[in-house]
């Protein structure tokens, strides 16, 4: 990094809304009308008694107050931090029952179509399902996947089913945030499953492992040339590898595709404790496949309840989950600080050149950061 350029989650915006966290009172209005980052708006005048109407539409299941509070926990601004914390706060006892599973696979493999089938067979079963997406590549190019009306159009129209876009902008962290908060008001919304997409690539999938009881991953066949480019950890953080597009000519090859990935699968640690993962195959076009996976998911769930695994994990997330924030909230602190910034950049220069230890440039930066602190306060 050079001279004054500093990381994205340390400019100005204010993506947690951390900064200078303000509650308002109740009954204070918000003054003006507020453009959030997902381009829809909050209405002008709403105010935070309008929390008590969010949460009673949320919890009978209401779509309009569904996608407001939604709008709400997307919102960059301050005083929208603030107010959807108190919602997320009031509803807490109402979340958490749903099953909340990853799906994910690289562009081409299949995910929409998949999702779509199986979102549609899950409805049929009396399900409500909840779909969500986290894009990385939304927080570099502005992109979202499922922002494409097209894709998923029949259960789009199911009415017991609620597909909603990744968070189009911000930082990866704050898009992590708001797609988990998203999940909670799905589930005090009466979704009992909730969908998370995201795309192959990169720290998405341990993100989205971070925040679900059951992984899978959508893979194509071929798993030899797949496996080539593909990292051994993402199998690490898998439940089931769908072995997908297994029909018509390709049918016999998925077969041996998938067995070649349980091959693989005995060799490496379970992504959880006391099941063992396993590849099976799919066809989001003939259907075939469909109910076995959710078969599965209802084992894992059946085998990891009796065992504590379950509940355990998601013990465990939330504790990642505030460290993920603690960790976010310190560096942006951090490199916000004006001090810090007046000096980082002579001591970059200082260590490039070798004039500096690294150790004694961070033990400087440091005593800096902590002395404003101290003056601060
Ligand atoms: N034969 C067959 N084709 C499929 C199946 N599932 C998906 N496809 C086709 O594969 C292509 C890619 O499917 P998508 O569902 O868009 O894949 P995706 O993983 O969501 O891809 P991105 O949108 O690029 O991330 C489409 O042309 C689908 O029609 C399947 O089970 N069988």
């Amino acid at each position: 990094m050079s001279g004054n350029k500093k990381p994205e989650w340390a400019s100005g915006g204010q993506e947690n809304g951390f900064a200078s966290t303000i509650r308002p009172g109740l009954g204070q209005e918000i003054p003006k009308q507020e453009r959030p980052e997902s381009g829809r708006f909050i209405k002008k005048n709403q105010s935070v008694t309008d929390i008590a109407k969010l949460r009673e539409g949320l919890l009978k299941g209401e779509r309009a107050m569904l996608a407001r509070s939604i709008t709400l926990v997307e919102s960059n601004a301050v005083r929208h931090f603030g107010q959807a914390q108190s919602l997320l706060q009031s509803i807490m006892n109402e979340t958490g029952k749903s099953v909340r599973i990853g799906v994910s696979g690289v562009p081409g493999a299949g995910k929409s179509t998949f999702i779509e089938a199986f979102g549609t067979f899950l409805c049929s079963l009396g399900h409500k399902v909840a779909v969500l997406a986290i894009d990385p590549s939304s927080s570099i190019g502005g992109g979202s996947i499922l922002g494409d009306k097209t894709r998923m159009e029949e259960l789009a129209k199911n009415p017991l089913a609620f597909i909603r876009p990744s968070p189009s902008e911000g930082t990866l962290g704050g898009v992590h945030r708001k797609t988990r908060e998203t999940m909670l008001l799905c589930e005090a919304a009466g979704f009992d499953v909730v969908i998370i997409e995201t795309v192959g690539v990169g720290q998405s999938e341990a993100i989205v492992r971070g925040m679900v009881d059951f992984f899978m991953l959508l893979v194509l066949t071929g798993a030899g040339d797949e496996l080539q480019g593909m990292k051994k950890g993402i199998l690490e953080l898998t439940d089931v590898i769908v072995v997908n597009k297994a029909d018509g000519d390709n049918k016999r090859l998925a077969m041996k595709t998938k067995q070649e990935y349980n091959q693989i699968l005995h060799f490496l640690q379970p992504a959880t404790k006391g099941w063992s993962s396993r590849a099976i195959t799919c066809s989001s076009i003939t259907k075939e496949g469909i109910d076995m996976t959710w078969n599965i998911i209802q084992e894992f769930r059946k085998i990891t309840n009796e065992t504590g695994v379950f509940q355990l994990r998601r013990r465990l997330q939330q504790k990642e989950w505030m460290h993920t924030l603690i960790d976010e909230q310190l560096q942006k602190m951090f490199y916000r600080n004006e001090n810090v910034q007046l000096l980082l950049p002579e001591l970059e220069n200082r260590v490039m050149s070798g004039k500096e230890t690294v150790s004694n440039a961070v033990t400087q930066v440091f005593n800096v950061f902590f002395e404003s602190i101290r003056t601060d306060n």
